[in-house]
């Protein structure tokens, strides 16, 4: 294996924003300690999307999660970067031919944060009847709908940032991010409100993972990621994403599923999946339990059950 030096750096891809930032340096220190290379060995490359472009407008209208990832993957073909590096849960469940996620880091905490600012109400129950939380995510709208038909939810895009000035300024009691992001941007969670339980809010499909996309067959560049791959998120990525593939999740769709290891019952993998309609009526759950090897399997059989128990039209409203 060649490893990269200064002279020929790595190569590492990735969109612009805070978080996407902070992932691929989070990717480049692993690989620095992994193979004892300085900082200079790699070089972190900023592509702006078609997402990035249009972050006026809700997301699930202009056509979901390719958005992100079209011309990062373009630069992985022309040869441009080597590698890129993606929040998995904003990943399209089927690549384009030629490329693959070649390796998935070890993944954090897989909660959603109600997100209040200082003293604000300390979870979903506590908030008055009627009142208003942002989001615009339709997954965590339609759960949230589910449980509180009486709140409102309102459009909510933009960094922490933003959205704690939106909050500041009382266009929405709460709001909800990925403690995952919240962590790789330097934030304590206690700060900002308090991690939601998984069964009060299943988290989305692949939420807290981060991922490497490279070029298939490129066995140099798959030497030099085995060392920080970690083989237990890859089993519950691959029951997740095979349990949205079944349903034919777009980011149009409230889609939640979670796959967790019990080492004690030697590593037997607990898939929860979740349907919601949009308007939060009516939800849909299944699990699953079964060996590692079969964590695709488990997925797929998953979304079957559930796209039959949901039948056509069940996003529909
Ligand atoms: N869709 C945006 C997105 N993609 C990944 C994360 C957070 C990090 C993660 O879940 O891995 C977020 C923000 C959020 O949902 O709060």
């Amino acid at each position: 294996m060649t490893l990269p030096s200064p002279d020929q750096p790595l190569r590492i891809g990735t969109r612009g924003s805070p978080l996407a930032l902070a992932q691929a340096e989070e990717t480049r220190a692993r690989l620095m300690a992994a193979h004892g290379l300085p900082e200079a060995a790699f070089r972190i490359a900023v592509i702006r999307t078609t997402g990035d472009a249009v972050q006026n407008r809700a997301l699930s209208e202009i056509g979901g999660k390719g958005l992100f990832t079209k011309e990062i993957e373009e630069a992985l073909f022309a040869g441009s970067i080597d590698i890129a590096v993606h929040s998995m849960k904003d990943m399209p469940t089927v690549l384009p031919e030629g490329l693959e996620i070649g390796c998935l880091l070890p993944r954090e905490d897989v909660r959603d944060v109600f997100v209040t600012g200082a003293g604000g109400p300390a979870g979903i129950a506590a908030l008055a009847p009627g009142a208003v939380v942002g989001t615009s995510s339709l997954r965590r709208r339609a759960q949230l709908l589910h449980r509180r038909p009486d709140l409102r939810v309102v459009e909510f895009r933009g960094n922490v940032q933003t959205r704690l000035k939106k909050l500041a300024d009382g266009v929405a009691e709460a709001t909800f991010l990925a403690l995952a992001g919240l962590r790789r941007l330097g934030h304590g969670e206690t700060e900002l409100g308090a991690p939601v339980p998984v069964d009060e809010m299943l988290p989305a499909v692949a939420q807290g993972a981060i991922g490497i996309e490279l070029r298939r067959r490129d066995a140099d560049l798959a030497a030099l990621l085995a060392p920080v791959h970690d083989a237990p998120t890859a089993s519950r990525l691959a029951a997740e994403r095979a349990f949205l593939a079944g349903l034919d999740g777009s980011c149009r769709t409230p889609i939640a599923g979670l796959a967790e290891i019990d080492g004690a019952a030697g590593g037997t993998l607990r898939l929860r999946g979740e349907i919601v309609r949009p308007d939060g009526s009516e939800r849909l759950a299944t699990e699953r339990r079964g060996p590692l090897a079969e964590a695709a399997a488990m997925g797929a059989d998953a979304a079957a059950e559930l796209r039959a128990r949901g039948g056509d039209g069940f996003f529909d409203s």
